[in-house]
């Protein structure tokens, strides 16, 4: 079998759908435990996002790298906090600016993250790390619109595969126990343009997703997005079209006591195209605090793994080392 397949694809839709039986539940929370305990990594087919609207927001992405004026970059730059307009976070980072395990990346990016009332600036100029607006390119055309749009479907996705999850754990009667955590879910989102690599370097270096669960939209550029697999191999997680490439963030880690583990992953991408990748990252509520289930920790030996987790605390640790000092690299 070649690598690209090895990942599992499986169908969530009775948690979409209002006419399901819990049967068909049970079913598909069964398929979802065995993917997240084998790989942390799955297709998800049959999710019920319009493939129109997602082969706009693509075309969307790739007009913006590739055919807008650097100005029109510049305009939504990332700052750090402080800065006038920066809270470190939000907004647009050139070639090289993310930093994985030290080295930088060789992607462009805009970074979004659900809305909050932005703090008050700090010292009169800048905000909190995380803090601020959310900073929009005026091109290309309706770029704002589609993404609002996808990403009201992926949050909605998103909370299905909670319940999914809730299913597959054993709290079947009572989702609550998790759903709390994500009901205001802080989502994150990566609007991403990946030059060739040319030689040396990767296009992001090797991490584990932050939070409950990525959906990954991207183009079909082939062999980009590896998997690590439990026995140390580097699969190849190539689009398959109609699904997402879905795979579990730290927070579930945490929440399962590592009966679900979050699965490492890069990118690498050779060859002569220009690649889009626009993954959707749906995460627990700013002040949740996560904790191993109890049904969990019964499953995984009765000795509780991870202690308390307030998720802003988790991502905000993350985000921190994310970058290359925008006051600072002389560019
Ligand atoms: N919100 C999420 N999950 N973003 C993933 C970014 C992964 C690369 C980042 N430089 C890192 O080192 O984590
Ligand atoms: O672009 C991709 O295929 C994945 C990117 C990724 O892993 C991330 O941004 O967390
Ligand atoms: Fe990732």
């Amino acid at each position: 079998m070649p690598p690209s397949t090895a990942l599992p694809i499986i169908d969530l839709s009775p948690f979409l759908s209002p006419s399901s039986t819990p049967e068909q539940k049970r079913a598909a929370a069964a398929a979802l435990n065995d993917a997240c305990t084998t790989h942390g990594f799955f297709y998800l087919t049959a999710h019920g996002v319009p493939a129109e609207l997602e082969s706009r927001v693509l075309a969307l992405a790739r007009k913006f790298f590739l055919d807008t004026p650097a100005a029109t970059k510049a305009a939504i730059q990332r700052l750090d906090p402080g800065a006038a307009g920066g809270d470190g976070a939000r907004g647009y980072q050139r070639l090289g600016e993310n930093v994985t395990q030290g080295a930088s990346d060789h992607h462009e990016a805009i970074d979004f993250y659900r809305p909050v009332e932005a703090e008050e600036a700090v010292g009169g100029k800048g905000y909190g790390l995380l803090r601020g607006p959310n900073l929009w390119p005026d091109q290309p055309e309706g770029f704002r619109a589609a993404f609002e749009e996808y990403w009201k479907r992926l949050t909605q996705l998103g909370d299905a595969v909670m319940k999914a999850m809730a299913w597959a754990l054993g709290y079947e009667g009572d989702e609550d126990v998790i759903l709390r955590w994500t009901d205001q879910p802080f989502w994150v989102a990566r609007v991403i343009g990946y030059p060739p690599l040319k030689g040396e370097g990767v296009s992001c270096g090797v991490h584990t997703d932050y939070g409950c669960t990525t959906f990954l939209l991207a183009d079909d550029t082939p062999g980009s997005l590896q998997v690590l697999s439990k026995d140390g191999e580097w699969l190849d997680a190539d689009m398959i079209k109609g699904c997402y490439v879905v795979n579990i963030g730290d927070m579930v880690s945490v929440m399962t006591n590592g009966l679900w583990q979050s699965t490492k992953h890069r990118v690498i991408h050779t060859g002569d195209r220009y690649r889009v990748s626009v993954p959707f990252f749906y995460e627990p509520n700013w002040d949740a605090v996560i904790k191993p289930l109890e049904k969990c920790v019964q499953k995984t030996g009765g000795a509780e793994k991870y202690g308390e987790v307030v998720y802003s605390a988790h991502l905000m640790g993350k985000v921190s080392g994310n970058f290359y000092s925008a006051a600072t690299d002389g560019k």
